[in-house]
């Protein structure tokens, strides 16, 4: 039996209101639960625009998107709780320490203060983050940095989990803790959707992806499909052969 649909995106357009040209042109796909769903395109094909309508961050200009939990559609208040999102750009108090933020943001979800002090702490080391809790956080290297910016994105337990670009700028340590965790999150039962261009990270990451150029899909499916029908050894062959080699400027 095929998964249950968690999220469906139906016909969803954007323009945005300086602009001339539509960044998102009937986008329309189905993610199911407890997927790794990658996002992928060059610079400017639309990812961050359609993740920030996911997340009810920005409207579409048109069409639909329905969160569903066990096969019910979910409420907009409702869906809130049920998702988290790891923005591309820090979305934390500099000023602040990880513990901190992590108490400023959990408390924008209403936890209990018991619970969030358990959850704080949990994160706090599985992330290796322990050590430097009561640091400021602009002190911080790039690596430590992106993961706290994850941890306040997970500080709800969130059943469904965004990521735009988690691991960029990073090392090889933070990203591969990083991904780690996020597989450990996937295998608990976590949806996830995330953006890269780090290929060879997505390539062994997700086990769909949609290619998006232009703001339209140009290929949407399962990893290992995808390569094996358009007939390429890897992901970054796929990006190459059906996005070219022009620049995106
Ligand atoms: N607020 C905005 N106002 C006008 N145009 C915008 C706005 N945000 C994004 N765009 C345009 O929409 C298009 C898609 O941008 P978007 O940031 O969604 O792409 P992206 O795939 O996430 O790119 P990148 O990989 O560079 O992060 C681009 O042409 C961009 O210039």
């Amino acid at each position: 039996m095929a998964d249950p649909v968690c999220i469906a995106i139906e016909d969803v357009s954007k323009r945005y209101a300086s602009a001339q040209e539509n960044s998102l042109s009937d986008i329309s796909l189905n993610i199911s639960k407890s997927d790794v769903y990658g996002l992928l395109g060059p610079n400017g094909a639309g990812k961050t625009s359609l993740i920030s309508i996911l997340c009810g961050i920005i409207p579409p200009t048109s069409g639909e998107v329905t969160y569903y939990l066990d096969g019910q559609a979910v409420s907009n208040r409702a869906r809130k709780q049920l998702i988290g999102f790891v923005p591309q750009e820090y979305a934390f108090y500099q000023e602040l320490t990880p513990r901190q933020n992590l108490d400023y943001f959990g408390a924008l979800y209403n936890m209990p203060s018991g619970k969030l002090r358990e959850r704080r702490e949990h994160l706090l080391e599985v992330l290796g983050l322990g050590k430097a809790a009561d640091r400021k956080v602009g002190t911080f290297s790039g690596g430590m940095k992106r993961r706290v910016n994850l941890a306040i994105g997970i500080i709800h337990e969130p059943q469904i989990l965004f990521l735009d670009e988690p691991t960029v700028g990073v090392d090889v340590q933070s990203r591969n803790a990083i991904i780690r965790y996020l597989e450990l999150l996937n295998e608990q039962g976590t949806t996830i959707i995330y953006t890269s261009h780090h290929l060879s990270e997505a390539e062994a990451f997700c086990r769909h992806i949609a290619l998006i150029d232009h703001g339209k899909v140009i290929a949407e499916g399962a990893m290992e499909n995808l390569k094996a029908v358009h007939q390429v050894p890897s992901l970054h062959d796929l990006f190459i052969k059906l996005t070219g080699e022009e620049y995106r400027d």
